[in-house]
């Protein structure tokens, strides 16, 4: 029996699916085209491993139909869509979401035959073939008369019936530059011969909102036997206009719509799932209370998913999951954001699944302003404000005007006047885990005092950060929280990790650990004492209301999660102790 993910969606909030018709006007149907045209983009290929990783986080994502790639490129391309089919296709349990596999195919005999080859095994499998029905397509590619095209177009979907299809999507190439009345001539042949959707494709993305919308409208009133079949929509990138187009078209009537994760597809890309379905989702009153199956909490996971295996980065600044899509350097946006987070994200951060706080989507730069900066500051144990607070900013600005990145390090600098670089309480000596699906992961940590003596622990733990931080908790006999975890990769993909964590002390633990002076009987284990920093934090006596930043970098995951950990650690130890 094929093998899901866990917490597969089930088939409940989204109507049975039908091939030729959508039982809920208001319903959406997603089809994923991140496999097959999104590998188009130059440079995506991806292996039969990888395209079987993603099409598994389709499920999760809940898309309805998932174009699983080319089956007649290669026998290997085959091979990957047939183990999609097999694997993510052919979930027989009860109540669980199936999509549908679909395998694409030219207008000829030995397309179709590689497709069924292909997606013949899944619970619902279907195929897109497709021919161009533009003029300049026609003549200059195809060298194929109109004539001959409607007829082809007609005999092939004829011919994919005769080998098993019966869920059949014919697509017009070039849609959108094809005469209109021939367009829906050959899809008017497509549905007689058992079409039971039909693609208006912007193959070369060079339509507006409102052409999209009249041609949508245009088919659905002209094309004999439409009623039996569902419009869909697949927009490609070129003006930038493939999200809003995809938009138009649902407005239109189009009731299923082809989108890749990030965007990604032949050259400027195709309409952004995630851009369209948060579209839908945050606006859905203006269009009409549309909504898809989508469970956008897996939107974060699947976007990073496919940067890693297609090596095709976003762009910061791209629409919800660019690394800055939920991000504030200026000070004014900081302050509010800061006050009430809806003041400038009127998206939230968790339907996408983001595991982002305020603190941590607020960057410091030449553009902050004291809010932001008397925010940063207390995160680091320092209670600033008033004239001190200004005579800091003062010194911020300065720095920020000549620098593009300020680090906590250099934040804390400017408050205390003491070294960026100063010792600190335990550095690291070394760690190893040893982690897997086999059982508990485990790791030993060697950390080193300020006076050169090295600790060693080992611990076990869910996962390997898990088991690295408990024997850290372990050595340093502090109950610490993690209050925040997060890790980004920086200049591509798996060079180098940053990672960023809050910790506090764990005031429901600390009974659990002897006082710090009576440590194994060695009050110097947490280093020289009585070496101020110059700055006595405020508040430190109940030291309840503090948590610390830490960050590390990397190119192994736990060594940079494990310098964040210290780092944090090692400011709290020394507000704690007043080292
Ligand atoms: C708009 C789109 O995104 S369509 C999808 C595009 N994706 C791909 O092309 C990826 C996979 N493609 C491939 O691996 C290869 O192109 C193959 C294996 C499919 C074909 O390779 P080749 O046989 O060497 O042909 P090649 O790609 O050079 O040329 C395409 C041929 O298909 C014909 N053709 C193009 N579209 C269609 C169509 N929809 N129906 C029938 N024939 C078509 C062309 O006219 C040309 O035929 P010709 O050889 O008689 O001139
Ligand atoms: C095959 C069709 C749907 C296509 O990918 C395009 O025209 O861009």
């Amino acid at each position: 029996m094929a093998s899901l993910p866990a917490a597969v969606p089930t088939t409940a909030g989204r109507p049975e699916y039908t091939p030729n018709r959508v039982a809920d006007p208001s319903y959406v149907r997603i089809l994923d085209t991140t496999l097959r045209d999104g590998e188009q983009a130059p440079g995506a290929a991806m292996t039969a491993a990888q395209k079987l990783s993603i099409a598994r986080q389709l499920v999760l994502l809940g898309v309805d139909v998932i174009d699983a790639g080319f089956p007649s490129s290669s026998p290997e391309e085959l091979n990957a869509v047939k183990s999609i089919a097999a694997e993510v296709g052919s979930c027989a349990a009860a109540g669980s979401h199936v999509p549908v596999i679909s395998a694409i195919a030219r207008c000829n005999r030995r397309d179709i035959d590689a497709a069924w080859a292909a997606v013949g095994g899944a619970r619902r499998p279907r195929i897109c073939t497709f021919i161009a029905t533009s003029e300049i397509h026609m003549k200059h590619k195809l060298r194929k008369s109109r004539e001959e095209v409607v007829a082809i177009a007609g005999e092939m979907v004829a011919y994919a019936r005769s080998v098993g299809f019966k869920d059949i999507n014919f697509g017009a190439e070039d849609s959108l530059r094809s005469d209109k009345d021939f367009l829906c001539r050959v899809f008017g042949q497509a549905i007689k011969a058992g079409a039971t959707t039909v693609v208006i494709a912007d193959t070369v993305g060079c339509t507006l909102p409102s052409e999209i919308k009249a041609l949508v409208s245009y088919v659905r009133a002209n094309t004999p036997g439409i009623e039996n079949a569902v419009i869909s929509i697949h927009c490609h990138n070129d003006l930038g206009l493939a999200n809003a187009n995809t938009l138009a078209a649902i407005e239109a009537g189009a009731r299923e719509v082809e989108v890749t994760v990030n965007g990604i597809g032949e050259r400027a890309g195709n309409a952004a799932l995630e851009e369209v379905v948060m579209a839908i989702k945050c606006r859905k009153e203006l269009l009409g209370g549309i909504y898809t199956g989508i469970n956008t909490k897996h939107i974060s996971e699947t976007s990073k998913m496919v940067v890693e295996y297609t090596e095709l980065n976003v762009q910061p600044h791209k629409a919800i999951v660019g690394a800055n899509a939920f991000s504030h350097e200026s000070g004014i946006h900081q302050d509010g954001v800061l006050k009430f987070r809806g003041t400038y994200e009127f998206i939230s951060r968790e339907e996408i699944g983001l595991n982002q706080t305020n603190e941590s989507a607020i960057v410091l730069g030449k553009l902050s302003g004291r809010h932001a900066l008397k925010s940063r500051l207390s995160r680091l144990g320092y209670d600033v404000d008033g004239a001190e607070l200004d005579a800091v900013f003062r010194k911020f600005k300065e720095w920020t005007g000549k620098k593009k990145r300020i680090s906590d390090d250099e934040i804390e600098a400017l408050v205390c006047s003491k070294p960026v670089q100063s010792q600190p309480i335990w550095s690291l000596g070394g760690v190893q885990v040893v982690h897997g699906t086999l059982g508990f992961s485990s790791a030993t940590v060697k950390l080193i005092n300020m006076e050169g003596k090295e600790k060693i622990a080992s611990s076990s733990g869910i996962g390997p950060l898990d088991a690295a931080y408990k024997a850290i908790e372990t050595i340093v006999q502090t109950p610490i929280k993690l209050v925040e975890y997060t890790n980004t990769p920086l200049d591509g993909i798996n060079s180098i990790f940053s990672t960023q964590v809050v910790l506090s002390e764990d005031h429901s633990q600390l009974s659990a650990f002897p006082p710090i002076e009576k440590v194994n009987g060695d009050a110097n284990d947490f280093g020289p004492s009585g070496k101020a920093n110059g700055h006595s934090p405020s508040g430190k006596a109940n030291g309840h209301a503090f948590s610390f930043n830490g960050s590390g970098e990397d190119a192994d995951i736990v060594v940079s999660s494990v310098q964040a950990y210290l780092q944090a650690l090692n400011r709290m130890l020394s507000m704690k102790y007043s080292i």
